[in-house]
């Protein structure tokens, strides 16, 4: 799903260099490492958005399909869930005006689909009537996780899902993870190292001790 080999990504003089990466179809795989060594810029990397001159690599491929030749239609393949997701959500927009934003946006009207995944993230359907400024940081948290996955992504990149949220959701994103395993490939970051060990099949450590993986400054 995911081959990446000789990877740097340049901010001005800065060189972020990552190991080699690769992510078979139905894993889950963990990205960890000090902050500032790359995490959020390695899925910036591999959703489009660095200019050409930001990266150079040996191998990098999608879907088995070399990174250039992907467009915007990366999107219907992938679900992205950013850092600070909560504030992805609009707030003028109803949790049930996201739901069929989504669904619009696939093409498909949905037959219970949104209800099962609320069901499964321990979501009541009773938020489908909310604004997203009446719900907790923990239920946004939860939602966003439902719309991505409402997409039915071949790839699920989670961008710190384990960030500014209590213990109890954390173990409710942690089971609908397990619940996922398998059928959706997951590449995610965490800076909970225990969350992260939980969630994946491995990890990839973009850190050496102290110092970030072979990148210069
Ligand atoms: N647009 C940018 N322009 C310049 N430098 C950037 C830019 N984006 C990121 N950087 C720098 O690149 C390095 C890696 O940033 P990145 O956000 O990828 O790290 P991270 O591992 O995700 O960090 P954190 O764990 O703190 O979220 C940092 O030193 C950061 O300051």
């Amino acid at each position: 799903m995911i081959e990446i080999q000789g990877l740097s990504i340049f901010y001005g003089k800065r060189r972020l260099a990552y190991p080699d990466i690769s992510v078979k179809k139905g894993e889950a795989v963990g990205i960890a490492g000090k902050s500032g060594c790359g995490k959020t810029s390695l899925f910036s990397f591999l959703l489009g958005e660095l200019p050409d001159s930001a990266f150079s690599y040996e191998r990098a491929e999608l879907l088995g399909r070399d990174l250039s030749l992907w467009g915007m239609e990366r999107f219907e393949k992938i679900s992205y869930i950013p850092q600070f997701a909560q504030s992805a959500l609009n707030p003028r927009m109803k949790v049930r005006e996201h739901i069929d934003a989504v669904l619009s946006a696939c093409g498909r009207r949905g037959s219970g689909e949104a209800e099962e995944l609320f069901q499964k993230l321990a979501l009541s359907e009773e938020l489908f009537s909310r604004y997203p400024s009446t719900l907790s940081g923990g239920q946004k948290q939860r939602i966003v996780i439902a719309l991505a996955m409402l997409k039915k992504p071949e790839l699920l990149f989670m961008d710190e899902p384990s960030s500014a949220i209590d213990f109890i959701t954390l173990r409710r994103i942690l089971k609908y993870i397990w619940s996922i395993k398998g059928t959706t490939t997951i590449l995610m970051t965490a800076h909970q190292r225990p969350f992260l060990e939980k969630a994946v099949d491995r990890i990839v450590e973009l850190s050496e001790g102290e110092k970030c993986w072979k990148s210069e400054m």
